[in-house]
């Protein structure tokens, strides 16, 4: 997809968007935490973008959305899904859910709620979310203990760029890779021509290294696995849990990363673990040795009576011979003996095996006393340890590197599939907690059986189900605090979920396919001109602008508060005939009902919400509006009272009660 061809992305975006691994698949996949990693973009335009593309893919106008408070109640509508997410995944991949005129949009969502509703939102699922996480690039994955080596100018640049992990050095000749070999345990030689060249150290000529990039850095992959462990254990864990079909053999990849330390080396391996301990332990151990062969031939010196004959002394003094001649000559089992056992300790505490025989020369034959090792031999068996524990480590890297690098896109399935779940979740949580159906779309207007809004600001429970239906044009009256304005918040809602693809807080619903969702809060008080103005003009362009293939809902909330009740009547009448000869759907809230009706030249429906009557200084009310029925409104209701209740007034409010 050509990224400029996404409303809203220009040049400068799509340069940022260019600098992800792979953007287009982010976009195609609405996957707004990628895409908000892409330089300057925020989470908040990363969804925007999203959207953008899925519009353009469906070919979708967009503007469904129309008005201020149609805004706020698909702000609404996500909030109440956000809450229901575990990770930010969903919580952003959820705003690329939108209300939608494109049919086809509609219908594809609608297939996944579907889905979505079957699942089981399940505690430990909810609680194995929690780790999970897109899988990401460690940050540092400098590798200082190898460097490449080439002679070629070009090769240099290519491998900068395909192993940047490393140092690529340019070696003209032998000399300067000697140096290299010096600075570095391993140096991998990309080019054939040093092939009969003799130098020390750990020098490789792997003329085709940068072909399979992970033998030479293993850690690319073994780092990208251990910086990703816990999420793919989360990810596997959701699997298990929500019993999801795998995208690759669960107990391979935990065995896997069992091996895995987070560093990103190997553990869990014997022969390692051995050979590393005996690296770090081998002076402790040299120590120990010795001690463990003075005090045996301490112990042997004391106990033993050395008797010398005379002439022996003379000629050993003569001879200027020490005590070693002495031990030699007296001692000489104990000696052995003694060299022994410092010999076994060695090689016990160190567990050596292959070493053995180098290590028993750390100790020499000649007798002396105290037993001191020899130095050279103790540097000959660390180096020989080191190198055998670098090999096994490289090994060891090498063969795990190679098992993961086979189950990375696996892997990246794997923790995709169980955020997605987590996004079914939400909808299926969201149904749950608000007794959701699956809405009709079709037909004319909008039904709502058992409607519940759970917008209000009553508890989900204490909210009264109610019905309503509209086709047309009408006017909505009612009592005070009826539910006039929770009304037009529940068909905005309803509509708006339908529009989305999602389910609806009520027990049957059909919404007819629309366009454009205008719904106009209330006015805080009167218009000045200017406002006033502009509002008439809003109207003027609303009305022109409907057509058939762009039908549009119209909620208004008291527009009478605009201006004075006479022309607000006026007003008000003459939008209605307007929209009403264009056969759009609206319903217009008002106390003017009345006289709405009055100044109109066509029949205007008019449905009331009623309340039977006042108990306790509270209104009765049924909140299911009654058709064709314009509602009484709270004064005269109190009126009626005080006439019933006050038998020595009761002329005078039998009087006002007619004037209603
Ligand atoms: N279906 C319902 N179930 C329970 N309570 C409701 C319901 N509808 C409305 N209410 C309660 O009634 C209150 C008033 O509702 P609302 O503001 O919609 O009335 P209104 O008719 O628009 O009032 P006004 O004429 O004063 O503008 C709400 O804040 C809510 O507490």
């Amino acid at each position: 997809m050509e990224l400029t061809a996404i409303p809203g992305v220009g040049e400068k975006t799509a340069d940022a968007l260019q600098a992800l691994d792979d953007p287009e698949r982010a976009l195609e996949r609405g996957d707004v935490a990628t895409l908000a990693r892409a330089p300057g973009i925020s989470s908040g335009r990363a969804a925007r973008i999203a959207r953008g593309a899925i519009r353009a893919n469906y070919d979708d106008p967009g503007e469904f959305v129309a008005t201020p408070r149609a805004r706020e109640i698909y702000q609404d509508v996500l909030a109440l899904l956000q809450e229901r997410t575990v990770t930010d995944y969903a919580t952003h991949r959820l705003e690329t859910l939108y209300p939608s005129a494109s049919r086809a949009r509609i219908e594809d969502i609608r297939e996944r709620t579907r889905q979505a509703m079957d699942k089981e939102p399940a505690a430990e699922v909810l609680d194995a979310l929690d780790g999970v996480e897109p899988l990401s690039e460690p940050t540092d994955r400098r590798i200082r203990d190898r460097c490449l080596a080439t002679q070629d100018a070009e090769t240099y640049a290519h491998a900068r760029d395909v192993i940047p992990e490393v140092s690529v050095e340019l070696v003209d000749n032998a000399r300067k890779l000697s140096e290299l070999a010096r600075g570095y345990a391993t140096v991998v030689v990309l080019d054939e021509s040093f092939a009969r060249t003799d130098v020390d150290g750990d020098v490789r000529i792997e003329p085709d290294a940068l072909e399979n990039p992970s033998a030479v850095v293993p850690e690319r992959t073994l780092g990208f696995f251990a910086h990703n462990r816990d999420r793919l254990q989360a990810a596997a864990r959701v699997h298990r849990t929500a019993g999801l079909d795998p995208s690759c053999d669960l107990d391979s990849l935990e065995t896997a990363l069992d091996r895995l330390d987070t560093d990103g080396a190997v553990r869990g391996d014997e022969e390692l673990d051995r050979l590393t301990t005996a690296v770090n332990d081998i002076d402790a151990a040299v120590s120990q040795a010795e001690r463990v062969a003075n005090d045996h031939l301490r112990d042997a010196i004391e106990e033993r009576d050395v008797t010398i004959d005379g002439t022996d002394l003379l000629s050993l003094v003569e001879r200027g011979a020490g005590v070693d001649s002495l031990l030699q000559r007296e001692l000489a089992d104990e000696y052995d003996a003694a060299v022994e056992q410092a010999r076994d300790a060695l090689v016990e505490t160190l567990n050596l095996r292959e070493t053995e025989a180098i290590a028993r020369r750390a100790f020499g034959d000649d007798p002396a006393y105290p037993v001191e090792h020899d130095e050279e031999v103790v540097n000959r068996l660390r180096t020989e340890l080191t190198a055998a524990r670098d090999r096994r480590a490289t090994r060891q890297k090498r063969e795990l590197a190679s098992d993961l690098a086979g189950m990375r896109t696996d892997c990246q399935q794997l923790v995709e599939c169980a955020l997605e779940l987590d996004v079914d979740l939400a909808i299926s949580r969201f149904a749950r907690d608000f007794d959701c159906t699956m809405p009709t779309v079709g037909g004319d207007g909008f039904t709502i059986e058992g409607g519940r809004s759970p917008l209000l600001d009553v508890a989900f429970e204490d909210v009264e189900p109610v019905d309503y239906e509209v086709s047309g044009v009408t006017l909505l009256s009612g009592v005070n605090s009826g539910g006039k304005t929770s009304m037009l918040d529940l068909v905005a809602l309803i509509v708006t979920l339908t529009h989305m693809g999602l389910p609806v807080p009520a027990e049957h619903a059909r919404v007819a396919r629309t366009g454009e969702l205008q719904y106009h809060a209330k006015n805080q008080g009167t218009l000045d001109a200017g406002a006033f103005e502009s509002t008439l003009r809003e109207f003027g362009e609303l009305t022109t602008s409907i057509s058939e293939d762009r039908p549009v809902l119209v909620l208004v909330d008291e527009l009478e508060s605009i201006t004075e009740p006479g022309a607000s009547a006026n007003i008000m009448a003459g939008i209605l005939e307007a929209l009403a000869e264009r056969d759009a759907t609206a319903v217009f809230v008002s106390h003017l009902a009345s006289e709405i009706r009055e100044v109109a030249e066509t029949e205007l429906a008019v449905d009331g919400i009623e309340a039977s009557g006042i108990a306790d200084g509270e209104l009765l009310v049924d909140r299911t509006p009654v058709k064709g029925r314009l509602a009484r409104s709270t004064p005269e209701l109190i009126v009626e009272k005080l006439a019933d209740e006050n038998v020595a007034e009761s002329d005078f409010y039998a009087g006002l009660l007619e004037k209603f």
